[in-house]
């Protein structure tokens, strides 16, 4: 038997190099390049390399998603919109993880999490042709009950808690946040799903997140290359991933007492 929960002392850190491409966008030019800062992030500590193809192309590009893909040591985990077009890109890239994510093009950005339940049809179709080519399909989702439920039954076997509420709350509210996300991660994890989180995480919120024994990856991306202004990229990739650790390990000691 471990003393350990779930995951243990094993947090894993996904970044999103997303505001890498909306630098470089900003003044067209080929610097910088999100290729390089997903290549220095792996050597920095991270687990993951998030990337979100929005159907807008306002910051990762295709031609992103495809250079990057054989050059990654870890895994690519591609955020798309449960779209033809998307699915169909994914299938060709085939990335080891897809998360499926809902998305509007007003938006500034992802302001909720995906409807499983009213788009269940579409969403567990999407899921069976990502998982046939053999990608793990995750749903971003909100740390709801019931989308929690519709995601397992789609037959997804990852789920990401959106996380943007609680990094906006103040007060009581932030309380009630992190109470809904510790839940969330608690139900996904006894329906046998894998259970992660993300958006809106910086380096003086993540450590309640990172404490859940149940959430086992943070997908962390506008915090970092933020921060990577000040201090550096590969730096502001080490830092948030030693808090998310020190966070981690430091609730598994206390319940070894
Ligand atoms: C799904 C999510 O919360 C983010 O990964 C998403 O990429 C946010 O969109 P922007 O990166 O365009 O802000
Ligand atoms: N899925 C969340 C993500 O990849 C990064 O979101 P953010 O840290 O840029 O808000």
């Amino acid at each position: 038997m471990s003393y350990l929960q779930p995951n243990g002392p094993v947090i894993d850190l996904g970044v999103n190099i997303d505001h890498v491409a909306t630098l470089r966008n900003a003044r067209g030019t080929d610097y910088p390049d999100p290729v390089r800062a997903a290549l220095l992030a792996e050597q920095a500590g991270a687990d993951v390399i998030t990337l979100h193809l929005r159907e807008d192309r306002r910051h990762i590009k295709d031609a992103d998603v495809l250079a990057l893909r054989p050059q990654l040591m870890t895994r690519m985990n591609l955020e798309a919109a449960v779209t033809p077009e998307m699915i169909d890109f994914a299938c060709l890239v085939k990335p080891q993880d897809v998360c499926l994510v809902p998305e509007r093009r007003a938006e500034v950005t992802t302001e909720g999490g995906l409807d499983v339940i009213r788009h269940f049809d579409q969403v567990r179709a999407a899921v069976r042709q990502l998982q046939g080519e053999g990608i793990r399909v995750s749903l971003f989702i909100d740390p709801d009950e019931e989308q929690i439920k519709a995601a397992a039954q789609a037959g997804a076997p990852v789920i990401e808690l959106h996380t943007g509420r609680y990094a906006e709350a103040r007060g009581a509210e932030l309380a009630h946040e992190l109470a809904r996300i510790e839940a969330g991660a608690r139900l996904g994890a006894a329906r046998g799903l894998k259970v992660n989180a993300g958006h809106g995480l910086h380096y003086t919120n993540v450590q309640a997140i990172a404490a859940i024994a149940d959430i086992g990856e943070l997908n962390i991306g506008h915090a970092i290359v933020a921060h990577a202004v000040f201090a550096g990229w590969e730096n502001a990739v080490r830092e948030i991933k030693a808090i998310m650790v020190a966070a981690r390990l430091g609730t598994q000691l206390a319940r070894l007492g």
